[in-house]
């Protein structure tokens, strides 16, 4: 398959370190040690609120500074997220579909940018309530709230759900999985098989090295045959989840962008992109 990327993209090879975050572990935490509702309150408490209402990029750069002043977050930041927001400027996606929301930061930031490009709604899907409703706040005072919408469960019931309440009839033009690892595969064979994916469609995939997905980046770079012999899981293997989902008849293609996370530590992107469907 091959590994260009027709699209703008915009990467950076050297981390400000200025921009760090705080490291995120804590004792051994990564997250639901206080840290979300401080991040409310911080917000909420701040000298310049008024000035936040409606103006997602202030929020985005208050969220920043709670992270990097206060106690660190697992946001995707402002180095791999500029890689996104040039994508979504450039494919201007109407529909966007993202697994793995936490406090809203990339939900923010990309449903902003969706909005800009003419695009109109953005789910979020989030398994945590409490970082839900935590998102939910966010995103009201970003002034977002007609254009992205949180929804409460796994990766796989919020996508199911989407189909369901027809919230979504056919392919989105674009999908971010940033949720739990060895669910990407599984929740975009269910995106697959929904109909959810067509020409067009971008699939954006977070930490391909921070910790890596080898499972993911072997499915979207398979072609046509080797996606036949992939759906192939057996009962009761470790890949139950993904059995019975999955199209091998749509064509990808693949690359990998190199990034940085927040912190400063080497991460990267792949990004792919449905070319459309083998006869
Ligand atoms: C890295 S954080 C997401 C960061 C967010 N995308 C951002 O950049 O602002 C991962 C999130 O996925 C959530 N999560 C974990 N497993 C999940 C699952 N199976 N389905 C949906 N969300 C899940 C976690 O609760 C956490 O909030």
């Amino acid at each position: 398959m091959s590994a260009t990327h027709e699209t703008t993209t915009t990467t950076t090879t050297v981390f400000d370190k200025s921009k760090a975050y705080l490291p995120w572990e804590i004792n051994g935490k990564f997250t639901a040690d206080g840290r979300e509702i401080a991040l409310l309150d911080y917000i909420f408490t701040h000298s310049s609120l008024p000035t936040l209402r409606g103006n997602p990029a202030a929020v985005l750069s208050a969220i920043d500074s709670f992270a990097r002043t206060q106690t660190g977050l697992i946001n995707i930041g402002e180095t791999k997220g500029a890689i996104v927001t040039s994508l979504i400027a450039h494919h201007r996606p109407s529909t966007v579909v993202e697994l793995g929301g936490y406090v809203g930061y990339s939900a923010i930031l990309f449903g902003d940018a969706m909005r800009r490009a003419g695009g109109s709604m953005y789910y979020s899907v989030e398994k945590t309530p409490l970082f839900a409703a935590v998102a939910t706040m966010l995103i009201d005072l970003a002034g977002l709230r007609d254009h992205v919408r949180v929804l409460i469960g796994t990766g796989a019931e919020g996508v199911q759900r989407l189909a369901d309440e027809k919230l979504i009839e056919g392919r989105i033009g674009m999908a971010f999985f940033d949720h739990h690892k060895p669910s990407y595969t599984a929740d975009l064979k269910r995106m697959e098989s929904l109909g959810m994916v067509g020409a067009g469609t971008v699939l954006v995939a977070d930490n391909m090295i921070l910790p890596g997905n080898p499972r993911y980046v072997e499915w979207v770079r398979a072609c046509v045959d080797e996606k036949k012999r992939l759906l192939g899981i057996d009962p009761g293997s470790e890949w139950e989840a993904e059995r019975g989902f999955g199209r091998a008849d749509l064509v990808y293609s693949s690359e990998f962008l190199k990034s940085f996370e927040p912190s400063g530590m080497e991460d990267g992107i792949e990004i792919t992109t449905c070319k459309g469907v083998v006869a």
